[in-house]
């Protein structure tokens, strides 16, 4: 059986007070392991750490051998990558095949996209001139922020994580990492890997538990965390503001979403089919950025609508390591209820249930898994919470349009402003909407393409500020203006 202990100043160390909670699998409800729970005093020794980290050796290593540390790290996580995978789709349950897409290998890109975009930045200057004539040079100075306070989500492990940590060591901060208590195993590994690469100890560290009353809350309010990085539900978000208001501290925020697609009558039907099916029910729809809501132009609403139903049907459901296998179950049974709570609210509101709605028969060895069908409504009205809320599982609503103004405003209507995918053939509409679309990442006749030199957040109630590419440097570095009097 596996352990997950803490991993300060470059050891991994058990709560003192002994504390611990299961880490289960959502494939069969298997146990995995004990999770050690950090109490104040753990989350105190990972923060002083932290702190002390940034006046030690890795305070005094340059933009290029910190590079030079990351690149390593990103090898190393493809060097181990089978470990990686393998802890991450037990805690997951998500299918081998995607995980070792996307989940894995982006945590390794992770470190080499951010260290390399940013020690290629360059910092502003301005010449400026003065009454005695002889003017004056500004010069743009970034120095690291200082203890980094990382909160993650459970759907994407090790890729939300280090999307984080990346930028936060390249710009020479330190961190403590709060993983998802449902997902604490490749945040710990990660811990081996950076004192196999030479990292040096407090540089990165982890603590585990939950939110309120627990490490996540003993993090975002402990007083030498000099700004928290946070993915997450927006309510939560809400929670972890009010805690870096305490010291004025800085906070980046990637929150839910409610993600809209748009497809147009002269879109590619069968790519618009392909992309809606990946946003809608990859990692059992367990995507920030995922679609929930789908608008269709009426002429192709009855094919496109039939075309999803073949395919949804035709989805496999399975272990991670079943080959054929491309939806894994939900990540928890807790979680599992708030789906299907929506599930059953949806016939409640009055929607047609085209395929899906309830909890599939997995046999005995896995009917203890969190395993739900993949599920389409159509018939629900707009105002519908099954529309307004996020569920953050395999579903989505289909609902035809008739007119571009039409569905720009369907779209919009929302408290989120994550992501939308736009279908269409027509580049100049593609834009004209693109354009409109009030959300932080808007596709087109693409869904979670990812350049990681490009800007990444949410409008609304989706976040604040953004990360990705030279975007993270406002929240990761403090910039000070030097001017010189010539
Ligand atoms: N915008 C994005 O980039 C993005 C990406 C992935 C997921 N998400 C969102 O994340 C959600 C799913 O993830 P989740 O259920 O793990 O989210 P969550 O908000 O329940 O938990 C996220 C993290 O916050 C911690 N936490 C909870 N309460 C806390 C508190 N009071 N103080 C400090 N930490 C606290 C949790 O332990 C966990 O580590 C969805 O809403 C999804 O849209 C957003
Ligand atoms: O579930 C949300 C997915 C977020 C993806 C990223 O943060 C990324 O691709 O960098």
């Amino acid at each position: 059986m596996k352990e997950f202990k803490h991993f300060i100043n470059g050891e991994y160390v058990a709560s003192a007070s002994g504390k611990t909670f299961e880490n289960r699998c959502p494939v069969d409800n298997s146990l995995i392991g004990p999770v050690h729970e950090a109490g104040e005093a753990e989350v105190d020794a990972a923060v002083r750490a932290a702190k002390a980290a940034l006046k030690g050796p890795w305070g005094k290593l340059t933009q290029a051998q910190r590079t030079e540390l990351l690149n390593k790290v990103a090898d190393r996580i493809n060097e181990r990558f089978d470990e990686f995978l393998e802890a991450e789709c037990l805690d997951t349950g998500k299918p081998r095949s995607i995980a070792s897409h996307i989940d894995i290998p982006r945590g390794a890109a992770n470190f080499k996209a951010f260290s390399e975009t940013l020690a290629n930045h360059p910092t502003e200057g301005f010449r400026m001139d003065t009454p005695d004539g002889k003017g004056a040079l500004n010069v743009g100075h970034r120095t690291p922020k200082g203890v980094i306070a990382v909160i993650s989500p459970w759907n994407l492990p090790l890729l939300l994580m280090t999307f984080k940590v990346g930028p936060a060591l390249a710009c020479g901060n330190t961190v403590v990492v709060k993983p998802s208590e449902e997902t604490p195993a490749t945040t710990t590994l990660l811990g081996e890997v950076m004192n196999e690469c030479g990292v040096p100890a407090g540089v990165f560290n982890v603590v585990h538990g939950f939110g309120p009353n627990s490490a996540g809350e003993f993090l975002t309010t402990h007083k030498d965390v000099a700004a928290i990085t946070f993915t997450g539900e927006t309510r939560t978000g809400e929670a972890i503001m009010r805690a870096a208001s305490v010291g004025l501290r800085n906070i980046s925020m990637e929150c839910g979403g409610k993600n809209p697609g748009l497809v147009f009558a002269d879109c590619d039907i069968e790519k618009a089919v392909e992309g809606t099916m990946r946003s809608a029910f990859v990692n059992c729809g367990q995507v920030c950025l995922g679609t929930e809501r789908v608008y269709v132009e009426r002429p192709i609403f009855e094919k496109f609508l039939s075309r999803m139903k073949e395919e949804v049907a035709k989805l496999k459901l399975g272990r991670p390591e079943d080959k054929d296998a491309n939806f894994g179950p939900l990540v928890s049974l807790e979680h599992r209820e708030k789906v299907k709570y929506y599930y059953d609210l949806a016939r409640e509101e009055g929607a047609t249930v085209e395929i899906g709605g309830g909890i599939p028969d997995m046999g005995a060895e896995l009917n203890d898994g969190a395993w739900i069908e993949p599920t389409i409504w159509t018939g629900l009205s707009d105002d519908a919470r099954v529309i307004r809320e996020e569920i953050f599982g395999p579903c989505c609503h289909i609902r035809p349009f008739d007119t571009e103004e039409e569905v720009i405003e369907l779209a919009n209507d929302t408290d989120y402003g994550l992501a939308c995918a736009i279908w269409t053939e027509n580049s100049a509409r593609a834009v004209r909407v693109a354009e409109q679309m009030e959300v932080g990442l808007a596709w087109v006749n693409s869904w979670f393409l990812r350049d990681l030199r490009t800007s990444f957040g949410g409008a609304k109630q989706s976040g604040i500020g953004r990360e990705g590419g030279v975007h993270g440097l406002e929240f990761y570095t403090e910039t000070k203006n030097i001017c010189i009097k010539l």
